[in-house]
């Protein structure tokens, strides 16, 4: 006999779900106004009582506390179940475990767990449960999760999807397979959001896999674009806060993203999935608190944009030299330099009496080699005066103390962190591969080298608390960048990008040498493709071939290339493609440029025609629905239903990193792509020969 047969019957038992839950509700109302009228009456009584004694005071004091922690409890509690009216559930399973006595169990599986005190069951399954891991990996028949206590095999007898839209069952899918493609196309047709948005329903397996991944201490998730990379990293944190609920917690967290922007975009899944937001920052924000912020440095932004603008060999030929693995390597080498070299013993006369000899000063700085070298200076100085008084039978003044500290670390060749650095490029013999701009700004690439250089020196700070850090983007960042995070954070980590997305070609790490770099961790890959219409992922896949690539079958439109007799008129096609969108289905409009610079120049034209248009730059911090005009690099991780790239000519887009960007931009497109140029076409979009011939008319 099957639990709730038909649709009808699944539309009753939901009602009766949706009266429990409003009863309940109902009664942590009442439970949160008690809470309130104690608190009330404790502060009246204090308030009105002047001379109550201290031990009264106290046991208040606590009695409120305990009152105001139980109320917040309870607060959190309501807010979850409000949410869980929306949408209680969006998927079952029956289970029967192989075990004499058992019954087949209909598990019903939603964002949150909801327990029913009166009847004493849970109704409801959190999606993270170990018992709801089989809606995800299983097709119907035999079925195993793991439970805390073991393994636990059965049959899995029935699996449905609903899809429940404030608290209406709109409709449900039976179906024996893992998750019903109806369903994943219908999440997948929607319009974007201007937040990123949690894929709970549809998770598929092979995500599935890496979100419940508590083995690796290091996951490297290396997936295509549009495979999901972000939000299934987003959805293991919440899995995993789950998992180990006591251990960890959302403050324990931290993500290094590439921008506000992209911070501000993805700032929704995890509340939505019921938790705290967690801590953000940048790799650029890390490296440069390390120096103490005490360097004007060219931003990774400002980086990419020379590149794309003015990139000379030269510059070229200094990143990629501070990026390779062998550069770490050689900062190694030269740190072991500086320990045997770097300090100048000479006799100090501290008195008409006693002279420390240069040897015996050498002598303990190697004594005190477990102390990083600026912090030695500290510790010889006690120890030779300690060796003094022994067996000299004589002590030291505070005066005579000091001056021999100050002489050793005068002694100490290395205690300016950028005169290190500079001596570094002369002990390589390459001078040329340092150079400082204007008003002695540092190049981004010379900001991790520096740091590490300096941590060395002056030592890593005391155990990091952060216990689970996550890295999105991870192609961007050289390996000094992952040397030096992992020696200040040794916590468990989950890094996830896409080599082909680099916008740093001639600093970019691939998955492999991330794991080099920690010398462990797991790679796990992301092949199928879910952002784009398969007409869109086909173009973008002539741009940047990638044989792992799977498309998720959804088709549209053709993308199309509009060809125009110069810029003005490429301007009013623009113009016209952005009145069309507005009178479309559509949401969200990304003009994608290659520079910010061009950016900015079209923003400006295309306002003297239209408004309503955003520009987002490097500066912006947060981001809107509607129509956006950006740059490759700033829509990196965005997603627009619509998505026009304009200037691909072949003199705009013709390096290797100009087809980084271009790959970067067309893939930002969820429903419909249009490409425009004037002049000749870059060599790198394939015109097929299914283009209507009026796309390649000039216009
Ligand atoms: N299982 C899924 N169910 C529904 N939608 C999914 C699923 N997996 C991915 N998506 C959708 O695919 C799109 C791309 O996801 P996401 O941005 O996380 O991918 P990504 O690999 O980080 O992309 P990129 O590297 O190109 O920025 C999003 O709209 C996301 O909601």
């Amino acid at each position: 006999m099957i639990f709730n047969k038909t649709e009808e019957q699944e539309k009753q038992y939901l009602q009766q779900i949706l009266e429990i839950i409003n009863d309940t509700i109902n009664n942590t109302d009442k439970s949160v106004k008690e809470h309130v009228d104690t608190l009330q009456e404790h502060k009246d009584y204090l308030w009105s009582n002047k001379d109550i004694d201290p031990h009264e005071i106290r046991s208040m004091r606590e009695s409120i506390l305990n009152h105001f922690a139980l109320g917040e409890n309870v607060i959190d509690k309501r807010k979850r179940l409000s949410k869980i009216l929306d949408i209680p559930y969006f998927g079952r399973i029956d289970f029967c475990e192989k075990k004499e006595g058992k019954l087949t169990t209909p598990i019903y599986i939603g964002i949150h767990t909801f327990y029913d005190p009166l009847s004493r069951t849970n109704l409801i399954y959190d999606w993270r449960a170990p018992v709801s891991s089989m809606f995800y990996d299983h097709e119907l028949g035999e079925a195993s999760y793991i439970s805390p206590s073991g393994e636990v095999y059965g049959d899995m007898s029935l699996k449905r999807q609903y899809r429940i839209r404030k608290g209406r069952m709109e409709f449900m899918i039976e179906s024996s397979l893992t998750v019903h493609d109806d369903i994943l196309q219908k999440e997948l047709s929607a319009n974007a959001d201007d937040k990123m948005k949690n894929i709970v329903t549809t998770i598929q397996r092979e995500q599935n896999r890496i979100i419940r991944n508590e083995d690796a201490s290091i996951l490297i998730i290396q997936g295509v674009a549009g495979s999901g990379k972000t939000s299934i990293a987003l959805h293991r944190i919440a899995y995993l806060l789950y998992a180990l609920k006591g251990n960890i917690s959302s403050k324990d967290i931290l993500i290094i993203s590439p921008n506000k922007i992209f911070a501000d975009y993805i700032s929704n899944v995890l509340p939505e999935l019921g938790e705290e937001t967690v801590p953000e920052t940048s790799m650029e924000q890390i490296l440069s608190s390390i120096l103490y912020n005490k360097y004007k440095y060219q931003n990774f932004f400002e980086q990419v944009s020379e590149l794309l603008e003015r990139p000379t060999p030269d510059f070229i030929e200094r990143i990629q030299y501070k990026s390779s693995p062998d550069f770490v390597l050689q900062l190694d080498k030269f740190i072991l330099h500086i320990e045997n070299t770097y300090l100048h013993a000479t006799d100090v006369k501290l008195n008409r009496y006693i002279t420390i000899p240069a040897e015996f000063i050498k002598e303990q700085f190697r004594r005190f080699n477990r102390y990083p070298m600026r912090q030695r200076f500290e510790t010889m100085t006690e120890y030779i005066m300690e060796m003094m008084a022994i067996q000299y039978n004589f002590s030291v003044t505070t005066a005579e103390k000091t001056l021999l500290k100050k002489e050793i670390k005068k002694m100490f060749a290395g205690n300016n962190d950028l005169q290190v650095y500079k001596d570094f490029f002369e002990w390589a013999g390459k001078p040329k591969m340092f150079k400082t701009r204007k008003n002695h700004t540092l190049e981004y690439t010379d900001l991790a080298p520096l740091a590490y250089l300096h941590l060395a020196l002056e030592g890593y700070p005391p155990h990091s608390p952060v216990k689970h850090l996550l890295i999105d983007e991870m192609q961007d960042y050289p390996p000094i960048q992952y040397k030096i995070i992992q020696k200040l954070y040794s916590c468990r980590k989950t890094i996830l990008g896409d080599t082909c997305q680099s916008v740093n070609p001639y600093g970019s790490s691939t998955a492999e040498m991330i794991r080099k770099v920690f010398a462990t961790g797991e790679i796990m890959k992301l092949c199928k493709s879910y952002r784009s219409t398969f007409e869109i992922t086909a173009f973008t896949q002539n741009i940047r071939p990638n044989t792992d690539l799977e498309p998720v079958v959804r088709h549209g439109e053709h993308p199309r290339i509009l060809r125009f007799q110069n810029s003005e008129k490429e301007i009013d096609g623009i113009t016209e493609l952005i009145s069309l969108f507005r009178k479309s289905k559509y949401k969200s409009l990304g003009i994608i440029c290659k520079t910010e610079t061009q950016a900015r120049e079209i923003a400006d034209k295309l306002l003297k025609h239209t408004d309503n248009i955003y520009f987002l730059s490097s500066q912006s911090s947060a981001f809107v629905k509607g129509i956006i005009i950006t740059s490759s690099h700033m829509a990196k991780g965005l997603e627009f239903d619509e998505v026009i790239v304009p200037q691909a000519n072949n003199k705009n887009y013709c390096s290797e990193i100009d087809k980084s960007m271009l790959y970067v931009a067309v893939t930002r497109a969820m429903h419909k792509l249009t490409v425009t140029y004037w002049g000749k076409p870059c060599d790198f979009i394939y015109i097929s020969p299914t283009l209507k011939s009026s796309d390649l008319n000039p216009l």
